[in-house]
């Protein structure tokens, strides 16, 4: 929409923005066009379309998120209730301004700028109106695929004035004068009480979706809605399942089932009518994307899709080498919800009844499954023992041992045992069992084992959810007490007790114990809030 309407003209006022080139909502085809003519002043490589026809894009600098970027202001408004630490940065509201300032200062000095529009939850009673301000075309593309794409009608019913949430994206612009609170070039600024939020100095896509992923962390709480870092699906018989976990741990990978219905892969909430996601696409790892183990992800590399820091097998071809990973391990695709086969909408489903806990352990000890009291899933959610995969976040260069408070303590607004509470009443009152699955490393550590074979993995989910593991004979998995399976279908009985998998158990007994160890030190911080059934279903020494 290159001559302004009065409606468009007055949000740019809004924010004292007068660009003469202003596309609002724009076609999937005119972002590619635009795309082309590289006039946005990223400094990156040219955007590309590839064989299979997705946009291709360059984030420059940053391929992952930055937390030590981000930044939450300090109110009134949110002193009391935000969890402040190293997780959300106190910002104030003077340097907010400045950077602010310096963002919209950008977006209005672009010779073109994009306004993309849509909500988050798809829950209507829940729903926010997100307006996303941009310069580059495949951050427009990206969020008109991951924000969920209202109506014509509902873009004049809800997208009219004023809206939920805004997005000031001037990623290519760093900071150039020093800004008190503020330590690099770049910053990641959340405004939780104007309900706003700036991106400078990265250019990651993924810094968009999970800042509303926060924002919603923060306000649907109080509204009794749980937020989820998690994926989700839905069986025939519509029984619903939710995956959580960490970057990089499989909730993409997992999710997308050809056996049920994908609900979403990452972001959802939970409230008393049963589970929505809040996103309308999927953002998946693209680290040796195959067809032949990920199709449904493989084929959804088309015509409308984003690929970001990827390279090509031939530029001739503009064929994708997926296994290539010198740009950034963190290649990525975004792709709207309807590109996987059998994806439901409205993206909503009942009360779970099953949860489980991808954990990625690059130590190699805790089973590929194990059956977890709901004792033991309120301990685990708030440990959230995993490890941080290269890339997803600046500076991971291999897996790293972690504890992230229910499995996402990155995007969480309040404190972790807040949602630890809501998560233990809804299982309780829904009756959904739990279960921790390692993805992560088998028959050794990181460096000595492999990963865990994707096919297990997903012959375990299929056990789970068509009713036979519950019913298949178990044992006791020592120190950590999880009740694990002695046999199963489809897979060797060998790899169901991590111990048998090791060369010398004397090392992975003693593995076993270290890690329980780190379990029991970083729980301390958690005691004064836990109940102690919930303390004493940890690791026992
Ligand atoms: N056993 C396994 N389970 C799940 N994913 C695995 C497994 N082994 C390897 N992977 C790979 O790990 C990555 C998981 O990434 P993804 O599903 O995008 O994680 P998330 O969505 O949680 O960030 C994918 O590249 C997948 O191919
Ligand atoms: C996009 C991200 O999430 P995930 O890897 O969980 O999909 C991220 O953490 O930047
Ligand atoms: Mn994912």
């Amino acid at each position: 929409m290159q001559n302004q309407d009065l409606a468009t003209h007055n949000l740019l006022q809004r924010w004292g923005l007068n660009n003469a080139t202003v596309y609002r909502n724009p076609s999937v085809p005119l972002i590619y066009q635009l795309s082309m003519l590289q006039a946005d002043g990223s400094s990156t490589r040219p955007d590309s379309i590839n064989s299979t026809g997705a946009l291709v894009a360059y984030s420059g600098k940053k391929c992952g998120r930055v937390p030590k970027d981000k930044r939450i202001i300090k109110d009134q408004g949110t002193e009391k209730d935000v969890w402040w630490g190293d997780v959300n940065i106190a910002l104030s509201p003077e340097s907010y301004g400045e950077v602010e300032k310096i963002a919209l200062e950008y977006l209005g000095s672009r010779e073109r700028l994009f306004i993309i529009d849509g909500y988050a939850g798809w829950d209507v009673n829940h729903r926010l109106r997100i307006r996303v301000f941009c310069t580059r075309p495949y951050h427009a593309l990206f969020m008109k695929n991951m924000l969920i794409r209202p109506t014509e009608e509902e873009l004049k019913k809800d997208f009219n004035g004023d809206v939920d949430f805004y997005i000031f994206n001037a990623g290519p612009q760093i900071i150039e004068k020093p800004i008190e609170g503020v330590t690099s070039e770049g910053c990641v600024a959340v405004n939780l009480t104007e309900r706003k939020m700036v991106i400078l100095g990265t250019q990651y896509a993924g810094e968009m979706k999970k800042g509303v992923f926060g924002v919603t962390h923060y306000l649907f709480p109080k509204q009794g809605v749980l937020t989820l870092h998690s994926s989700a699906n839905e069986g025939e018989n519509g029984d619903v399942t939710l995956l959580f976990g960490l970057s990089g741990t499989g909730k993409t990978t997992l999710s997308a089932d050809p056996k049920r219905n994908l609900i979403g892969d990452d972001e959802h909430a939970w409230s008393d009518h049963g589970i929505f996601n809040i996103e309308g696409g999927c953002y998946a790892k693209c680290v040796d994307l195959s067809k032949e183990k990920e199709p449904e992800i493989f084929n959804a590399v088309k015509f409308g899709a984003v690929l970001e820091n990827i390279e090509y097998l031939s530029n001739e071809t503009r064929e994708v080498d997926f296994s290539n990973i010198s740009i950034t391990e963190n290649t990525r695709v975004s792709y709207p919800l309807e590109f996987i086969p059998g994806a439901k909408f409205p993206a909503q489903g009942g009360h779970p009844k099953n949860i489980f806990f991808l954990t990625c352990d690059a130590y190699g000890v805790l089973p590929p499954v194990s059956m977890l009291t709901p004792e033991q899933a309120m301990y685990h959610f708030i440990s959230g023992y995993t490890a941080k995969v290269a890339g997803t976040e600046v500076g991971v260069k291999e897996p790293q041992a972690t504890f992230s408070a229910c499995f996402g303590e990155a995007f969480l607004a309040l404190h972790p045992t807040l949602y630890a509470n809501m998560l233990a009443e809804k299982i309780k009152k829904h009756d959904t069992k739990v279960w921790l699955i390692n993805t992560g490393w088998s028959g050794g550590k990181y460096g000595v084992g492999q990963r865990m074979s994707l096919k297990y993995t997903r012959a375990i989910i299929d056990l789970i959810h068509n009713g036979e593991l519950k019913n298949a004979e178990f044992e006791n998995f020592p120190i950590f007490n999880f009740r694990i399976p002695k046999a199963a279908k489809n897979i060797p009985s060998e790899i169901l007790n991590p111990r048998n998998t090791w060369k010398n158990p004397d090392e992975f007994d003693k593995q076993l114990l270290e890690l329980a160890q780190k379990f029991q030190v970083n729980f301390k911080k958690y005691e004064d809030k836990a109940t102690i059934e919930v303390i004493s279903a940890g690791p026992k020494l």
